[in-house]
């Protein structure tokens, strides 16, 4: 099987993550992390902040990787880094996503994520809970 290597951003603006959906394709309606596939001769932070320039218009700060996700859908395996990232310039213009939501530990489970981030998911909710307040 194929393996896509995909990297996302987990933008947190203190206690809130920005979560988009995807208003295309076999994902239509669900949930992700904005980002995509690593091209060739990219470094995973490279190819994030291109992402993030592409999909959102915005510039980020990559900082420490949280996961790793590996998971095998039906077609494909997807290896995909999953960052800390902050907000450094622009407005999130979604110029992809159908929708866009600010996210906190009460709500990240109200919206329906793509199957492979699930366990990241539960990883973020985690970290938000232990965030000093
Ligand atoms: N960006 C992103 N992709 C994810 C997540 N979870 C998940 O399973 N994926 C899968 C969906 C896609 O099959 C694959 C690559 O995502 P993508 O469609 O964003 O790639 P891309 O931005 O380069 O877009 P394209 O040019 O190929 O259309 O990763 C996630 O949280 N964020
Ligand atoms: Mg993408």
């Amino acid at each position: 099987m194929k393996t896509i290597r995909v990297v996302a951003a987990v933008i947190r603006d203190g206690e809130k993550i920005f979560a988009t959906m995807r208003g295309y394709g076999d994902f239509r309606g669900l949930w992700e992390f904005p980002g995509g596939k690593i091209e060739s001769g990219e470094t995973p932070q490279e190819a994030l902040k291109r992402e993030i320039r592409e999909e959102l218009a915005s510039e980020i700060a990559v900082g420490e990787l949280i996961d790793t996700v590996e998971f095998d859908y039906p077609t494909f395996h997807l290896s995909m880094d999953c960052f800390w990232c902050q907000l450094i310039r622009g407005n999130l213009e979604l110029l992809e996503a159908a929708e866009a939501r600010w996210l906190t530990k009460e709500t990240l489970k109200s919206v329906e994520w793509l199957p492979a981030d699930l366990a990241l998911v539960d990883k973020i909710e985690k970290a938000l809970t232990l965030l000093p307040s």
